[in-house]
């Protein structure tokens, strides 16, 4: 869909038959700026779009084309929604075409090239490109994202933590002991692609739920990497993701210890000063309890604040959909951020309920 006059955005979208995949087809069907040029599938190649996707049909009339074949370069913007090392193999040569790239795999969210290397087993295949790119996360870095020509679009659980932590680190602050955090953070089973693998099978994943990754998990150093940015030091961080049986939805508690000589603020009024001018961040009235339905298919994320018995442990809870917020949402944003279009174009759609 395109709007009268404005010249749109050609956009291609490299691995459209994941969640992720669908999901920006879904939101960049609905966006006035947008013209969804090519769509890859290696395995579906061929296949009508709204064949697959039915939800689609009459907005996306489009086929899966192999990568090989698709016009990629003659995109403005590529989305690879693609596992990892994918979108780093064709930067250099979509880059030389003035395309710019968004990716929804990690290979541009981590600078330091040896701390990706040990977590995703592959070589950076292009740290130049790297150096250049710059970390997704719309609410720190909404002007560098403005100029920038290759988005790393960071992790969903990554979102929610460092949404969650943003107010009390960082700008000369000493607001809590950064040196033990905890996030204990949940994610539904989208979260995990389309993908078949026996851990997502209905059998294994309903009426069913557990912690995973506990000895290590690769959005660990993801957002450790984030908060030593804000921090200007290292942080500590204890960070266990869940699996629940639901579709759709991410929910992160996290617990920070007041510092003594903090133990006055009013941390209700720093977050809601600090995301007032946010359009997609909602820090609920005092006591509120945020739920994932409240965010289900949107691209808003809501916080709440807790300090049980008044004491000295900041209880942060946060909702957000991992597949809108958590992923090609935020990718969304990112684009229009990188076009100069108001920043909630096409993304303005609240939560479904029940
Ligand atoms: N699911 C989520 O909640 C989130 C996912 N992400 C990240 O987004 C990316 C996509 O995730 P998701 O949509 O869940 O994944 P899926 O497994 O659901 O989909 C992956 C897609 O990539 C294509 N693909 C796979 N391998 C290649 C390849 N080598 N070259 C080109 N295309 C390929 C697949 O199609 P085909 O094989 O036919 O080519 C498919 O369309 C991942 O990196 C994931 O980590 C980030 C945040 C949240
Ligand atoms: C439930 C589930 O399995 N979630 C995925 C994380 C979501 C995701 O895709 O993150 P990346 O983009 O960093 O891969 C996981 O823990 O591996």
């Amino acid at each position: 869909m395109t709007s009268a006059g404005a010249a749109p955005i050609k956009v291609g979208i490299v691995g459209g038959t994941g969640y992720t995949g669908v999901e920006l087809l879904r939101l960049l069907s609905q966006h006035p700026n947008a013209q969804l040029t090519a769509i890859t599938s290696r395995k579906e190649d061929g296949m009508a779009v709204s064949d697959m996707f039915p939800n689609l049909r009459g907005r996306v009339d489009l086929r899966f084309q192999s990568p090989d074949k698709a016009a990629l370069e003659q995109c403005d913007v590529v989305f690879f929604a693609t596992p990892h090392g994918v979108a780093m193999s064709q930067a250099e040569s979509l880059l030389g075409h003035d395309v710019r790239i968004i990716d929804l795999a990690a290979d541009f969210r981590l600078q330091d090239t040896q701390v990706f290397e040990r977590w995703y087993k592959m070589p950076h295949a292009c740290p130049a490109v790297l150096e250049q790119s710059v970390y997704g996360l719309v609410e720190l870095n909404r002007d560098k994202i403005a100029g920038a020509r290759v988005i790393g679009n960071p992790g969903c659980y990554p979102t929610t933590v460092l949404l969650g932590l943003a107010p009390l680190i960082g700008g000369g602050r000493q607001l809590i002991d950064t040196t033990h955090i905890i996030a204990d953070c949940k994610s539904g089973v989208s979260g995990a692609g389309r993908k078949a693998e026996v851990g997502t099978l209905f059998s294994e994943a309903s009426d069913n739920f557990k912690a995973y990754g506990v000895a290590g998990h690769r959005h660990h150093p993801e957002i450790s990497e984030q908060l030593q940015a804000l921090a200007g030091a290292p942080v500590g961080l204890v960070f266990v993701p869940h699996l629940v049986p639901m579709i759709r939805g991410m929910f992160s508690t996290i617990y920070a210890r007041i510092l003594p000589q903090a133990l006055d603020t009013d941390f209700q009024a720093l977050f809601e000063q600090r995301y007032a001018d946010e359009a997609f961040i909602d820090v609920m009235p005092a006591g509120s309890l945020p739920e994932t339905r409240s965010v289900r298919a949107s691209n808003y994320l809501r916080i709440a604040i807790h300090r049980p018995d008044g004491g000295d442990q900041l209880v942060i809870l946060v909702a957000q959909d991992n597949l809108v917020k958590g992923a090609s949402g935020q990718a969304v944003q990112n684009m229009n951020l990188m076009f100069g279009l108001p920043e909630s174009t096409g993304l303005e759609h609240l939560a479904i309920l029940p």
